[in-house]
């Protein structure tokens, strides 16, 4: 399926846009099956558009949303780098989620204290517990992207990126700090039926351009991921440049 490419002037219009979309999505979804599932990702535009949904979010029944994460930090919880916090403070406590249904990774400090991965064999299990009994077709998954394509945790040439039967990894030698992570890996990210890249500035030029050409996975995460329905790239104009 062919993805779809959105370009912005500016990154306030692209968060907009976006919210805009996610208030649409989720509210569709609610109405053809109740409860609308989504993975949340941290990193500058993923948590901008949690702050944009908290000042707005239309007819979005938070009572009626599952909430997921595709990668978190593995360090207390307290820790100002979890995404799961900055999740909390652009979103979470200012709307009425069922708490029932917020399904954070564990954090190093949590119940498998320093057990990195016993904690992602044990966030495996959630993804298996909730709803079906089966890893849910996310209705949307939202993704941020690195330099050099990351998404999740899911860095080049690593074996979280190449995994093909788990669909959660502990990694311990991030390279971009903090070192320790959970990741969904591209098994599970590519059944959700929207994915979407929220990606903004010159730095993510390349990978942007890598992802539209066909590039490995391997190489680039970002091209390894898309979904079943819809995969829409969110870009500024910088992030855009190498892409015609
Ligand atoms: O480390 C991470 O980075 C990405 C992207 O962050 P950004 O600030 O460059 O947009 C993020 O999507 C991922 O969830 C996070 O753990």
């Amino acid at each position: 399926m062919i993805p779809e490419t959105l370009v912005f002037d500016d990154k306030n219009d692209l968060v907009a846009t976006a919210a805009n979309r996610f208030v649409d999505l989720v509210t569709r979804a609610q109405t053809e099956r109740g409860v609308a599932s989504v993975v949340l990702t941290g990193g500058s535009n993923g948590i901008a558009i949690l702050r944009a949904l908290a000042a707005d979010s239309g007819d979005i029944d938070w009572s009626r949303v599952e909430l997921f994460w595709g990668d978190d930090r593995f360090v207390p919880a307290d820790d100002p780098e979890r995404n799961y916090g900055q999740a909390r403070d652009a979103l979470l406590d200012h709307v009425p989620v069922d708490p029932d249904r917020i399904h954070p990774m564990a954090a190093s400090d949590g119940e498998f204290g320093d057990d990195i991965t016993a904690a992602a064999s044990a966030y495996a299990r959630v993804l298996g517990h909730v709803g079906t009994g089966q890893v849910p077709h996310f209705d949307l998954h939202l993704l941020g992207m690195g330099g050099e394509g990351h998404i999740n945790s899911l860095f080049p040439h690593t074996a979280a990126t190449a995994e093909t039967e788990k669909t959660v990894v502990a990694v311990e030698e991030s390279p971009k700090p903090p070192p320790r992570r959970i990741t969904l890996t591209l098994p599970v990210v590519n059944r959700s039926k929207a994915v979407w890249f929220l990606v903004a500035g010159a730095d993510k030029a390349d990978a942007v351009a890598a992802a539209h050409t066909g590039a490995s996975a391997a190489d680039w995460p970002c091209a390894g991921a898309h979904g079943t329905d819809e995969t829409v790239w969110f870009l500024d104009r910088p992030a855009a440049s190498r892409i015609s």
